[in-house]
């Protein structure tokens, strides 16, 4: 036995999967090779079933017999197995060492041990539940469960429309491949692989949401057959072929938030054959800084109500300043005129083909902005699209490009940063100084959703030939959702100070029972694509 990828002579195995049970006679084989265990149903080592150290539950049903299991997903209220074999060995001696070699590959890699009824079993937690806190998976998975959100993102024409479109005009892309849907919610984008012509498609979802994905393709039955749901983590399940293609909608607010782009990255490593495609290839953050005194002085008479005295002859002003600061550390949601911008914006490209998952954990992305016009900048404006590179669009060179049109805006309180500063000019730091200007979309290691997005901005501005250093804290939780039409401005000085815009203040955010916002939001129709 070799010790680092260490193989076995079985003489046969038995596909319990397959109704009725298959069994395939040997010699065959099986190879532990971490992270996986294969095994191997032809001697030409062509067709294999593999197993994931992560998921496996090795059982002896005899003394030359043996379960082999693969367990689903743990959002479901029962324990479930995505996968399972028996396996025959030749001898006692065989079976033993088999049992062994797998305690050991266990051990590498085991975050948690456990002894189970029926035999001596090692559990391990998978990637995904040593990254996210099972609280937090636990409410992600749940809000995702329910079909009135996954209805939201569907009923999103922009978005589903851009997915169809994408799809529909790469049929070539499509055509025969076997694809693997990331997260499938309602199965919407299996069936539109399916309907290009694609030889299989595996949905592959975590949450309850995959059981009526498999209602909503069952009802479509002559894309159905073509189907298959996987209920589980793509950091967990096994799929028995390898993807030509991955598709997914991967994106939470500002693109980052919601950290499932780390799990898409994860299923290319997992799924995709080399050069695989990626249906979307690449997801680009833009930003700049915007002038918006409207904006600036609706955020800040929300604090008004704190400056009372005599509220119910209580003085409420104690609590203005934390409340003027929570109101400006609030992101705000909206469509807004882009001649509100006044420097060009940078864009910050992730390439998910080639993308390490790692990268994703904290993504520092250079602010180095030249002001276009003298005025007053009230904060940074956020938006964000992605790419679809298919061959068809790729021969016209032109991707097609899904734009989101939900920005965030980020406005500066004053004192705190750039409300009040007159700048003409935002000025690179030197290389090499120690402060660093970044847009930190900081870890949330354990939160799948409550992502830190902006922290330690610092602009550095040129007044009166002085270098001033500003920066601010701000996060993604609980977006303020201002859902106004952009208005038109002639300039961004001809605003007028404490002037509110009518805005229809919809906080359409569902929070969750921590009042965290992980979501994405329905888009406003109205909404002002910029490019
Ligand atoms: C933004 S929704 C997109 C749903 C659907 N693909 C669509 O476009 O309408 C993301 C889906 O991915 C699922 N998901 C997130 N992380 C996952 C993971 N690691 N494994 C499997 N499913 C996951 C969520 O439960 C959710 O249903």
């Amino acid at each position: 036995m070799e010790s680092n990828n260490p193989s076995f002579t079985l003489v046969s195995i038995s596909l319990l999967e397959s109704n009725p049970v298959k069994i395939v006679t040997g010699p065959l084989s099986a190879n532990f090779r971490s992270p996986e265990l294969h095994f191997f149903l032809e001697p030409d080592g062509q067709h294999s079933i593999t197993f994931h150290i992560s998921n496996t539950q090795l059982y002896r049903l005899g003394e030359v017999q043996s379960l082999c299991v693969s367990e689903g997903s743990e959002t479901t209220k029962e324990k479930t197995y995505s996968k399972g074999i028996t396996i025959q060995f030749k001898d006692e001696e065989e079976s033993s060492s088999f049992h062994g070699a797998f305690e050991l590959w266990k051990k590498e890699v085991v975050i948690q041990g456990s002894s189970l009824a029926n035999g001596t079993v090692s559990s391990s937690k998978s990637k995904f539940d040593d990254k996210i806190e099972a609280s937090s998976a636990k409410m992600y998975f749940h809000y995702y469960g329910q079909l009135l959100h996954q209805q939201n993102m569907m009923q999103d024409y922009v978005r589903t429309g851009s997915y169809y479109a994408a799809v529909i005009e790469n049929q070539v892309d499509f055509a025969g491949r076997v694809v693997v849907d990331v997260g499938a919610g309602s199965g919407i984008l299996s069936l539109f692989a399916a309907q290009a012509g694609a030889k299989h498609v595996y949905a592959v979802e975590a949450s309850e949401m995959a059981d009526y994905a498999q209602k909503l393709i069952a009802g479509n039955p002559l894309l159905a057959q073509r189907i298959t749901v996987i209920k589980g983590k793509v950091e967990d399940v096994e799929l028995p072929e390898k993807a030509d293609i991955l598709i997914s909608e991967p994106m939470g607010t500002l693109l980052v938030n919601e950290r499932m782009l780390e799990s898409y990255v994860i299923a290319r490593d997992r799924f995709l054959v080399p050069n695989g495609k990626m249906f979307p290839s690449v997801g680009r953050i833009h930003m700049a800084p915007f002038s918006d005194e409207y904006l600036y002085v609706e955020i800040a008479n929300k604090a008004l109500f704190w400056q009372q005295q005599n509220y119910y002859g209580v003085d409420l002003t104690a609590l203005h300043g934390t409340a003027f600061h929570g109101y400006f550390s609030q992101p705000v949601v909206d469509a807004f005129d882009p001649r509100l911008l006044v420097a060009p914006a940078i864009s910050h490209v992730i390439d998910f083909s080639t993308v390490k998952e790692e990268d994703l954990y904290e993504i520092k992305i250079p602010l180095k902005f030249t002001a276009s016009v003298g005025t007053r900048i009230h904060g940074l404006a956020c938006w964000f699209d992605v790419l679809f590179n298919g061959r068809l669009l790729d021969a016209s060179h032109k991707p097609s490009l899904l734009s989101f049109a939900q920005q965030q805006r980020y406005p500066i309180p004053p004192g705190q940063g750039m409300g009040e500063v007159i700048c003409r000019q935002i000025i690179p730091l030197p290389l090499g100084k120690p402060t660093v200007r970044r847009l930190l979309p900081g870890r949330s290691p354990a939160k799948r959703k409550t992502l830190l997005l902006l922290q330690d901005v610092i602009f550095v501005l040129e007044q009166g030939g002085i270098l001033q250093t500003s920066s601010c804290r701000l996060d993604l939780k609980e977006p303020y959702y201002r859902m106004s039409q952009p208005q038109a401005y002639s300039s961004s000085q001809d605003q007028q100070p404490n002037q509110l815009l009518q805005s229809q203040d919809l906080q359409l955010s569902s929070l969750d029972e921590d009042g965290s916002d992980f979501i994405q939001q329905p888009i406003n129709d109205s909404g002002v694509q910029i490019h």
